[in-house]
């Protein structure tokens, strides 16, 4: 967490003057029982209505000065502590976009949603309440006691004994509640992850009529929840009256004890009632210190998953400059290539070995859990090797800067996703400057102008993920988007699946004519998709089963045959 105030560093003066106008507040407020004492002693027992009006507009102005100094402090803190969290959230974010997969696969996306909203704000508001209370209150606190103690040495005696009491218990109470805190925090958590996944996934709940059954899982997490907020809630609302019990019992004390005092002449009445005075204001400030307490320790807790984010660093080796391009004939090498993802038992890939020329239309086939994807997502990488290396142009992957490598490629992804906005914009993901001719373009060659055209154009707007348009048109958007980038590699992961057979072999077919063809990878799992190519990898456990055209393969490769035959089979 300490690591994470280097955030503050932008706000050191607001920092510095938020607590600095909050002990200002807290010495006017000390001042207060004394005017009240003096009113007492020398204008009420003389009756002199000058000298009390006099007092009376010096508390209205120490009232007006209290009020003054907590809002020019509530204004720095709440501009430190925004300022803190916006630098923060900026930070985290552009961490979490540096990570590679592996690492947002280690880490989970729901759970970086509640570090990055829930957390943040837990820790901003934390920020703001230590910089308008750390001080104060222990501030006012011991003022308190001085001021007793300039008054009456023994009822400062009796001070310091209550102070000491209620430490013990506000402290005690809170010492108690911290780590229950943490587990509610914790259930909080398993509530949030799972309103998420169901609102993610409510169309696969519905279809499965799971809808009662996760009904029941929530209401349970959600019962637990409760639960341990009740019970939390409970100890700590021992707090007050345990508080209040033992201050009553101080006050009672003090005022015996005072009365005897007043009755001998050692304090005024003026003076009891400014000890009184100053006993109450220890017990709110107690208070409130045991709620900061809390508060911070529920930021810290936060503040540490938001570090443990920070901590996590990219696997990716990132190259600032261009590196020297070694002339090759091939524009894709695979040199005996491994991949095992982090946490699992073994490779994903093994020994991955081939060669590409520019131009040239490689299928991949395979069944599922093959390691298809995983051989693609290598290229722009989405993970790296394990062992081995790739080969861009006759240069390592991980020599490029990883804007340059991206740039050379298109990526469709095997799930189509598409972003809130009209289709231009989503289009124009591709490419920033592309003008609507190349949009159009793109679109038609993606077989989605028709799409475009029954939308009534390109400013029509697009649902967050894409849930006002079908699957079909979804991924015709997603590979003209790939397309209006003008890649030297397109890499299509199983992207035409909810295309109808004469769409995907209009694509195919729009694709091997373009005039300037970028080199392809077209990953598929349907046997029409790339028996057409002009090579064919067959992927079977991670390994590659055979590399030819599918002529060659339906010769030599028996995983290829059997997988050929039962589509064709299917298929006629
Ligand atoms: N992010 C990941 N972390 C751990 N293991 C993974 C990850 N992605 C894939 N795998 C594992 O790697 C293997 C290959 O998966 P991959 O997605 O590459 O197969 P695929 O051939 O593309 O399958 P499909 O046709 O079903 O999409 C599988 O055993 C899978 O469980």
């Amino acid at each position: 967490m300490k690591k994470l105030l280097i955030y503050l560093k932008n706000y050191k003066k607001e920092s510095i003057l938020g607590p600095l106008f909050k002990l200002l507040e807290a010495t006017f407020e000390l001042f207060v029982p004394l005017v009240v004492a003096a009113v007492i002693d020398h204008g009420i027992m003389r009756g002199d209505i000058n000298y009390i009006t006099y007092m009376f507009l010096i508390l209205i102005g120490l009232g007006i000065l209290g009020v003054l100094s907590s809002i020019t402090a509530q204004y720095y803190a709440a501009k430190a502590s925004t300022g803190f969290g916006k630098e923060l959230r900026h930070a985290l974010f552009f961490h979490i976009q540096g990570l590679s997969y592996s690492e947002m696969d280690a880490l989970g996306t729901s759970t970086m949603i509640t570090r990055m909203t829930s957390d943040m704000n837990q820790v901003q508001s934390g920020v703001n309440m230590t910089l308008r209370l750390l001080l104060r209150s222990p501030f006012i606190v011991f003022g308190a006691m001085i001021m007793a103690f300039t008054i009456d040495f023994r009822s400062g005696l009796l001070f310091a004994a209550a102070i000491f009491i209620l430490s013990v218990v506000v402290l005690g109470i809170m010492l108690w509640c911290i780590p229950l805190y943490k587990k509610t925090q914790a259930k909080l958590d398993l509530v949030l992850r799972m309103v998420r996944e169901n609102l993610t996934g409510v169309r696969v709940i519905r279809a499965f009529c799971l809808e009662e059954e996760e009904t029941r899982k929530f209401q349970c997490r959600n019962e637990e929840l409760a639960k341990a907020q009740k019970y939390v809630g409970r100890i700590s609302s021992l707090m007050n009256p345990l508080t209040y019990i033992i201050i009553n019992i101080f006050i009672v004390f003090l005022i015996w004890a005072s009365a005897i005092r007043v009755d001998t002449g050692i304090i005024t009445q003026g003076a009891v009632v400014a000890l009184y005075n100053y006993m109450s204001q220890i017990l709110v400030e107690l208070i409130k210190l045991a709620n900061l307490i809390i508060t911070i320790n529920k930021s810290v807790a936060c503040g540490n998953r938001i570090q443990d984010v920070f901590e996590v660093s990219s696997s990716l080796t990132l190259k600032d400059y261009m590196p020297a391009i070694n002339p090759s004939d091939y524009i894709i090498e695979f040199c005996h290539v491994n991949l095992c993802y982090s946490n699992a038992g073994g490779n994903a890939l093994a020994d991955i070995d081939f060669k590409v020329r520019p131009g040239e239309i490689i299928g991949i086939i395979g069944g599922t859990g093959s390691g298809k994807t995983s051989l693609v997502n290598m290229i722009p990488r989405f993970y790296d090797a394990t062992e081995g290396k790739i080969l861009l142009d006759g240069v390592n992957i991980k020599d490029y800067p990883l804007k340059v490598l991206r740039d050379k490629i298109g990526v469709v992804p095997q799930q189509a996703v598409l972003f809130k906005g009209t289709i231009r914009d989503n289009i124009k993901w591709g490419r920033q400057n592309a003008t609507d001719e190349e949009i159009f373009q793109a679109l038609s060659l993606a077989q989605a102008k028709e799409v475009v055209d029954s939308k009534g154009g390109l400013d029509y707007m697009i649902e967050q993920n894409g849930k006002n348009l079908s699957g079909g048109q979804k991924q015709r958007f997603t590979i003209a988007r790939a397309l209006v980038k003008n890649p030297d590699l397109l890499i299509l992961d199983d992207s035409a699946s909810a295309l109808d057979f004469s769409t995907d072999a209009a694509l195919r077919k729009a694709l091997a004519e373009m005039e300037i063809r970028p080199t392809m990878f077209i990953v598929s799992q349907r046997t029409s998709s790339i028996q057409h190519c002009d090579r064919i990898i067959v992927m079977e456990d991670g390994c590659i089963a055979g590399i030819g055209t599918s002529e060659d393969l339906l010769h030599s490769c028996q995983v290829y045959r059997e997988i050929y035959e039962s589509q064709f089979t299917r298929e006629n």
